[in-house]
């Protein structure tokens, strides 16, 4: 980034200082959305974003029990209160917030007191995926997403058929490179193995429990397999994204075609045996279910074969004959060759954002202002929020944040680093 941005930055700071809004415990923001004008004005300590009939009140209830952050809709023109179904992990309860209008299909929100890692924080209101799960839910649905800075990959979907070794070559992967990728934990309602942790391969769990889950719109997709139902949830997709990791999600055919009509972006891998008999042999061998269950997935491997090499699903086939062999194309076809495992940056040698800031948009950068109001002459602190490139976003999380840290005196900029 160059100079010109911070100068501006410095000027408008001087003129408009009492046009940021601060927040204190308790306080509430309210983000108006329609499709029409914006109008930012502050009342009361509450940030505006006005642009049209639904307001959405972001934090600020009177149930101080609440942990997390709560979110509800006044309709103007019914003038009704309304509490949405909020899809997404929800964002823990800060010493104060504030909200800014993004592309009138989500709002920012900016979380004082709180850690790098976790200061910034999409309210979809009408993205996509929310007109989506409103439809199917049939209720008002506003959807969560946490941001993330930088570049996140991708997810892994791997589908084939039981006993392909799906599970060997995610074992492998997760092993070699721990740090890179997280596995996406599913709800299964089928009994567990003998080796089977809770929580680790499956979230066990009752047919009623999980069916409800799904009608209150957790699940990022669900498919009856084998007599059983699985789901992926959206927040087992987003504790990998918290970790900085790469999620892998091992789903059937039919998961993978939900994903993939989601707004979910994924890489598709599809593993095929070498021929059925071997694919019977390794089921066998593995020692894990009856003769009759046995039985059944053979059956259901016929046409899963059939969906998953039929093309439309999945962007890569892959047989697994020999099992180091079909790694190493895995490994390849992931940009992993050569690759030695890393770290995720750690975030730790970042500021927190301070409770007392305020916000300001300007086209697509946000200008968090950590200074308080009446220390004019001191040194400040700013924070450029650039949401120019985000991608992803519920369900999950958005990535391509920019943020960088702008000191600067009253005399002019002093300095600019990048975080
Ligand atoms: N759609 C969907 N399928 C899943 C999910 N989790 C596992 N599966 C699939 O369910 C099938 C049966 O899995 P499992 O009972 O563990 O047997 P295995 O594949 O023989 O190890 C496999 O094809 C998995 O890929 C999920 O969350 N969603
Ligand atoms: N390439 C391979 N050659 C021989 N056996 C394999 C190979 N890949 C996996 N296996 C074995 O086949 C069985 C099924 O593999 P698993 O990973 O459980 O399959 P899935 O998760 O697709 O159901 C396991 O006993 C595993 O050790």
């Amino acid at each position: 980034m160059g100079e010109a941005p911070a100068l501006f930055v410095e000027d408008l700071l001087s003129e408009h200082t009492n046009g940021f809004a601060s927040k204190s415990k308790g306080s509430q923001t309210t983000t108006i959305v329609s499709d029409k004008t914006l109008v930012q004005f502050i009342a009361h300590q509450n940030l505006r974003s006005v642009i049209g009939f639904n307001q959405y009140l972001i934090g600020g209830t009177d149930d101080e029990s609440t942990s997390t952050i709560e979110v509800r809709i006044f309709d103007r023109s019914t003038g009704q209160l309304i509490v949405p179904k909020v899809l997404g992990t929800k964002p823990k309860q800060c010493k104060g917030h504030s909200a800014v209008l993004l592309n009138e299909d989500r709002i920012l929100i900016v979380k004082g007191g709180s850690s790098p890692d976790d200061c910034t924080w999409f309210l979809e209101v009408d993205t996509k995926f929310v007109r989506q799960q409103r439809e199917s839910l049939e209720t008002e649905v506003v959807a969560w997403s946490k941001g993330i800075r930088g570049e996140a990959e991708k997810p892994i979907v791997i589908s084939g058929p039981s006993g392909v070794g799906k599970g060997t070559l995610i074992a492998e992967l997760m092993k070699e490179f721990p740090s890179m990728f997280g596995f996406s934990v599913s709800h299964t309602t089928r009994a567990p193995r003998e080796k089977e942790k809770d929580g680790v391969h499956y979230h066990f769990t009752d047919r009623s429990v999980m069916e409800k889950a799904i009608k209150d719109g957790k699940f990022l997709e669900f498919a009856a397999v084998h007599g059983n139902l699985y789901g992926t949830s959206i927040e087992a997709v987003e504790v990998v994204a918290d970790e900085g990791k790469r999620c892998i999600l091992d789903i059937d055919v039919q998961g993978a075609r939900s994903v993939r009509a989601s707004s979910l972006e994924a890489i598709f891998i599809f593993i095929c045996p070498p021929s059925f008999d071997e694919l019977e042999k390794r089921l066998r061998e593995r020692g894990t279910e009856t003769e009759e269950q046995i039985q059944k997935r053979l059956r259901n491997a016929k046409a899963e074969l059939e969906q998953g090499q039929s093309g439309g699903i999945f962007d890569h086939i892959l047989v697994n004959d020999d099992l180091e062999a079909c790694y190493e194309s895995l490994k390849k076809l992931l940009g992993l060759e050569g690759i030695v495992s890393t770290t995720p940056k750690s975030l730790s040698e970042l500021v927190d954002l301070p409770a007392v800031h305020s916000v300001l948009k300007i086209d697509q950068k946000i200008l968090i202002n950590c200074r308080p109001a009446e220390v004019e002459k001191a040194s400040k602190q700013l924070f450029v929020l650039d949401v120019s490139a985000l991608k992803g976003g519920a369900p999950g999380r958005t990535r391509g944040l920019n943020l960088y840290a702008v000191d600067t005196f009253a005399n002019g900029v002093d300095g600019m680093k990048q975080l």
